[in-house]
């Protein structure tokens, strides 16, 4: 329901009513409605309220044992009845976050062909591509869709290539939209982009459900990817398409090559990056430093470590007035080769040309035995001030990295950002130790608080990009923005920092809690659509006050309205 809740005149009955997830209100059909839809029979005598479905789902929900066997209940709820599901959600919002996405999710998506129930949105696989324009009406024609989420799959969370699984992560990321920014469950559609699999255990997976063939590259990829956006162009030209998780040599390529022609978004790269300088502005606040004064340190340079060292370096930029040369120069990105420097050639990507270091400043620096210089050295000679992990390397920020790290800052930046939890960098509640409370933290999945020397806890703040894509596509729907522009990224970036607690109090976390996440993303909703109206590319020409408006109305929520039965109404 929207927040102007109105009668619906519904044209379904009977079981098809009770089976569609969007209409379905199980034991809350009122007595009226059931006589009007054919339930009367149907359902049991009693009807109850939301609260008691809400009780009564919980209860069930807690009888599971295993975080994978809660996720697999409420993918049930979800597909039997979508008010219960986000209401539930929203409920007990901290608790069920981890089940729905990291760390559940991951393993839900790896063992997909085994928990198969039903389908979940559109699978376009590279052997049917040429039926996929009917395919793909299939699941659009009569649907005002705002939103698609798709993947490739190539690089799920921190487990890499999951094949067919990755409708695992557009659905989730799909629901999250819902569940934090309010739109519509029915205006949404997750698609997984099948191109095959390169994951061996799959592969000879009998029970594997997607295509079983290595996965396709080069032009034949292109082509195939260019035909599915393109029928986006063609059929929903205002839709905001998200890429979620595709590998790190075509998840910033894609986005260079349709950002200008339409609106899309890299979460990985750039959703990742704008919640990354949220959580460093905030931790600069806490050090009264500016961005421009620190020295950076990136573990990882794929998609993440890119769209951090980019979103970070514009920040500097844009906020503190450097130019882009100086700006590019306080960071040190380090890869499975060690520090990027001119020497590794061809094993730098293209797009990490900004971030070359020159060889001679790294002149008589000890290297390990293949000649790489490793994170322990980069962290001696640079005295880095923020150090950030996005390498799905577990434990590589061992006690003597912290501890160098923590010989030279007072208060050292530390954001181990590889999800799922059991690939960090180093778990919080070390890196608090081993700086004796000093350093300033933040992670990709949750972590309990760690204790600081004085006996209080210091919340280790939740830096995934869910704490602002949601508002982020949001506000670029609600503008029917033509393109996501950076400065409506910087926009929602600047508006998440301004609302972190540890402005308030510097003890307290780098980033608003995720219980906090839906009021915090209809914020940089609103930031984002201002900005993409400022900027001309909008297609609504509001003031503040209706944005504001506007996206009240616009939001879904998750309760119930009163139906009618209609035979022209809607299905
Ligand atoms: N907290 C958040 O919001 C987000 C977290 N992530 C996490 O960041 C991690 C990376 O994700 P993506 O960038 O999408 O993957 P990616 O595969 O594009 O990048 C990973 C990079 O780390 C490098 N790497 C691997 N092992 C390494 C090692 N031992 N030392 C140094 N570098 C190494 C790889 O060569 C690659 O360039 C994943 O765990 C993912 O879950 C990703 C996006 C958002
Ligand atoms: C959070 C996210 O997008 C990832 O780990 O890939
Ligand atoms: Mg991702």
């Amino acid at each position: 329901m929207t927040s102007d809740m109105a009668t619906v005149r519904v044209a379904l009955r009977g079981n098809a009513i009770l089976n569609d997830p969007h209409w379905n209100k199980g034991t809350a059909f009122t007595e009226e409605e059931r006589k009007q839809f054919g339930l009367v029979g149907r359902l049991p005598y009693q009807v109850n309220t939301l609260d008691e479905q809400c009780q009564r789902a919980y209860d069930q929900l807690l009888s599971r044992d295993t975080p994978i066997r809660k996720n697999s209940f409420l993918q049930s709820l979800k597909e039997q009845n979508s008010v219960l599901f986000y209401q539930l959600l929203l409920r007990h919002l901290r608790e069920l976050m981890p089940i729905i996405y990291t760390p559940t999710e991951a393993d839900a998506i790896a063992n997909y062909s085994h928990l198969f129930r039903r389908s979940e949105g559109l699978y376009l696989t590279f052997d049917n591509q040429n039926s996929m324009e009917e395919d793909f009406l299939e699941q659009t024609r009569g649907r005002d869709i705002d939103l698609i989420v798709c993947s490739d799959a190539e690089a799920i969370l921190g487990i890499g290539d999951q094949g067919v699984g990755g409708i695992g992560i557009s659905t989730a990321k799909s629901a999250l939209y819902t569940l934090l920014a309010g739109i519509a469950p029915t205006k949404s559609l997750p698609v997984v982009l099948d191109v095959g699999t390169n994951n061996e255990s799959l592969i000879s997976d009998p029970l594997y459900v997607g295509w079983r063939h290595e996965r396709v590259r080069g032009d034949a990829y292109d082509q195939f990817i260019d035909k599915f956006v393109q029928l986006v162009r063609k059929y929903l030209p205002h839709c905001l398409l998200h890429f979620e998780d595709f590998g790190v040599t075509n998840a910033q390529r894609l986005l260079e090559i349709y950002r200008d022609k339409h609106a899309i978004f890299n979460d990985d790269v750039q959703g990742t990056g704008a919640v990354t300088l949220a959580a460093v502005m905030s931790a600069v606040g806490v050090t009264r430093s500016t961005l421009a004064d620190q020295r950076y340190i990136i573990y990882g340079a794929g998609s993440a470590g890119l769209g951090i060292a980019h979103q970070l370096r514009d920040g500097i930029v844009q906020i503190d007035g450097i130019p882009t040369n100086k700006a590019n120069d306080q960071f040190y990105l380090i890869d499975k080769h060690g520090l990027i420097k001119q020497s590794l050639g061809d094993l730098i990507r293209p797009s990490l040309q900004d971030f070359v270091r020159l060889d001679e400043e790294w002149e008589g620096v000890p290297t390990n035995q293949k000649g790489e210089i490793t994170l322990l050295e980069v962290v001696r000679k640079v005295k880095p001030t923020v150090l950030i992990g996005c390498s799905t390397h577990a434990g590589a920020f061992t006690e003597d990295v912290v501890r160098e790290m923590a010989k030279h800052v007072d208060r050292p930046i530390i954001l181990p950002l590889s999800n799922p939890s059991r690939l960090v960098e180093v778990d919080p509640a070390n890196a608090n130790d081993w700086t004796n409370g000093k350093a300033l933290l933040a992670t990709g999945s949750p972590f309990p608080p760690a204790k600081v020397p004085s006996g209080k806890d210091y919340i280790i703040a939740e830096c995934n990009n869910a704490l602002l894509y949601p508002g982020l596509g949001f506000g670029a729907v609600l503008a029917k923005a033509r393109l996501l522009s950076d400065s409506m990224i910087l926009a929602g970036a600047k508006r998440l920092a301004s609302l972190s607690p540890a402005l308030k109090d510097p003890d307290d976390a780098l980033l608003p809690d995720f219980a906090d996440a839906p009021s915090v993303n209809f914020e940089i909703a609103i930031a984002v659509a201002e900005q993409a109206i400022a900027e001309g590319i909008a297609n609504v020409n509001w003031g503040d006050q209706e944005v504001r408006e506007n996206a009240k109305k616009m939001q879904w929520l998750p309760v119930y309205g009163k139906y009618v039965y209609d035979e022209d109404g809607e299905k």
